[in-house]
């Protein structure tokens, strides 16, 4: 058993196979990038870990309890955060109030924007968001921050459930290149000090060997290649099929 295991799972949208039989794991303290062309099934293979969609068959388990059975908030709670390619968060919230509902959400409270107090977890709130470097950024409106800091501040509400494992979709997509190069390093930072096991989907090659310690191949919903970095670069296949040399 390793920490996270995807076990035989296929998805069928219809007769289209998104995701065919695939099978690999993800070990405890990994940055494992799954990387493949677009439409290789990346997005529904997250969809399917973190308990969005069903697999048609096959299992997903964590610490090997099995998730497929589980709603996603219950998911988040046994300790899966994940971030999505589009930006979501509450536009019309401020960066702590964002993370506020988060922690809200995950101490299960009840929230009652009436009685809820401004500064419940003021403290934690104010932490999580100088760990992603907005901390001067609280009181702003979440749709006012730039793209990159409001993947940042996305990345502080994915934190504040405590995260065991953490998926992140295209981390910096969109993001320029200045803001690209400063996520990865805070990426890299919070899951090191945090002891976050990384699962990331990324498309630029860059990131991903920037951050990736293990590297899965996806193509046409088929693992063809899983190893480290430095192998999947090497990998025949992978160069043909990923990085388009014959
Ligand atoms: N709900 C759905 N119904 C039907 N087909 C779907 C559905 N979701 C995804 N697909 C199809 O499954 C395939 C894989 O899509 P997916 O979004 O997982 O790929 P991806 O690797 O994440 O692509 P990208 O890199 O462009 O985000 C695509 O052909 C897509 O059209």
């Amino acid at each position: 058993m390793a920490f996270l295991d995807v076990t035989n799972a296929t998805k069928k949208f219809g007769g289209f196979i998104a995701i065919n039989d695939v099978s690999f794991s993800v070990e405890k303290g990994a940055r494992h990038a799954i990387i493949g062309p677009n439409g290789a099934g990346k997005t529904t293979l997250f969809n399917l870990i973190s308990g969005l969609i069903l697999p048609t068959t096959g299992s997903i388990a964590l610490e090997g309890q099995r998730l497929s059975r589980m709603k996603p908030h219950e998911i988040v709670r046994i300790g899966m955060a994940r971030s999505f390619q589009k930006v979501n968060v509450f536009p019309r919230k401020t960066a702590f109030e964002n993370v506020q509902v988060a922690l809200i959400a995950n101490r299960k409270l009840q929230f009652n924007p009436f009685h809820a107090a401004a500064g419940l977890f003021g403290d934690e709130i104010m932490q999580l968001l100088e760990q992603v470097r907005l901390g001067g950024d609280s009181g702003r409106r979440a749709g006012e921050l730039a793209h990159g800091k409001q993947k940042q501040l996305e990345l502080a509400v994915a934190l504040a459930a405590e995260p065991k494992i953490l998926l992140l979709d295209e981390p910096t997509a969109g993001m320029s290149i200045a803001e690209t190069l400063s996520s990865i390093a805070l990426i890299r930072d919070i899951v090191q000090q945090r002891g976050i096991t990384l699962l990331f989907t990324e498309h630029d090659m860059n990131v991903v060997f920037e951050i990736a310690s293990t590297i899965s191949v996806l193509h046409h919903g088929e693992i063809i290649a899983t190893g480290l970095p430095h192998e999947v670069r090497a990998n025949d296949d992978v160069q043909r099929i990923y990085l388009g040399r014959e």
